[in-house]
């Protein structure tokens, strides 16, 4: 499994203006699926004597018949639903079925490496995407659960191929 994305984003909840980090994470078995288009783009800048750019965009066409996993936390449900149905909505533009995706509500994201890791390892799906929120506060906190989590998922990744 690899790592695929890994993305920090502010974050307005109530009275808490705080640093959310969210961990979204898949892993495709099947790497060929993504098609790979090389573009070049001619720059008219300072740059210029380089003449062509090369730029590798993945591009997924159509994931039928795969089937997926996602882990989402319920602590922070208020940030974590939403990205679940965002999630739900991007696998079906991709013509995955509902059928084909089992969801895994966990407690938070301490419980996300573990659990993925076992469905990772079921070798029933093509990848396993995870949802948790960490909202940072006054305390170190913060850092413990979203480290935590990090390692757990990249352990999950490591140890279910
Ligand atoms: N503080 C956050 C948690 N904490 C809960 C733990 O993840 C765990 O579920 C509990 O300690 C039981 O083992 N979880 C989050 O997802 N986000 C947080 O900000
Ligand atoms: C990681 C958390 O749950 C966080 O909101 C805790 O906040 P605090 O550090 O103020 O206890």
């Amino acid at each position: 499994m690899k790592k695929f994305c890994e993305s920090k984003v502010s974050n307005e909840i109530g009275d808490c203006n705080s640093f959310a980090n969210w961990i979204i994470y898949v892993s495709f078995k099947e790497v060929y699926r993504f098609g790979l288009r090389i573009e070049k783009e001619k720059r008219n800048d300072s740059f210029s004597q380089t003449l062509a750019v090369r730029q590798l965009t993945g591009s997924l066409t159509s994931a039928e018949g795969l089937r997926f996993a996602i882990v989402v936390a319920r602590f922070n449900e208020i940030i974590t639903k939403p990205l679940l149905e965002g999630a739900l909505d991007t696998f079906k533009k991709y013509s995955v079925k509902e059928e084909d995706v089992d969801v895994v509500w966990v407690p938070g994201c301490f419980e996300i490496g573990l659990v993925a890791e076992r469905l990772g390892k079921s070798r029933k799906y093509q990848a396993i995407l995870c949802i948790g929120a960490v909202i940072r506060g006054d305390t170190s906190h913060y850092d413990a659960v979203a480290n935590s989590a990090a390692s757990g998922v990249l352990s999950a990744g490591l140890n279910s191929g």
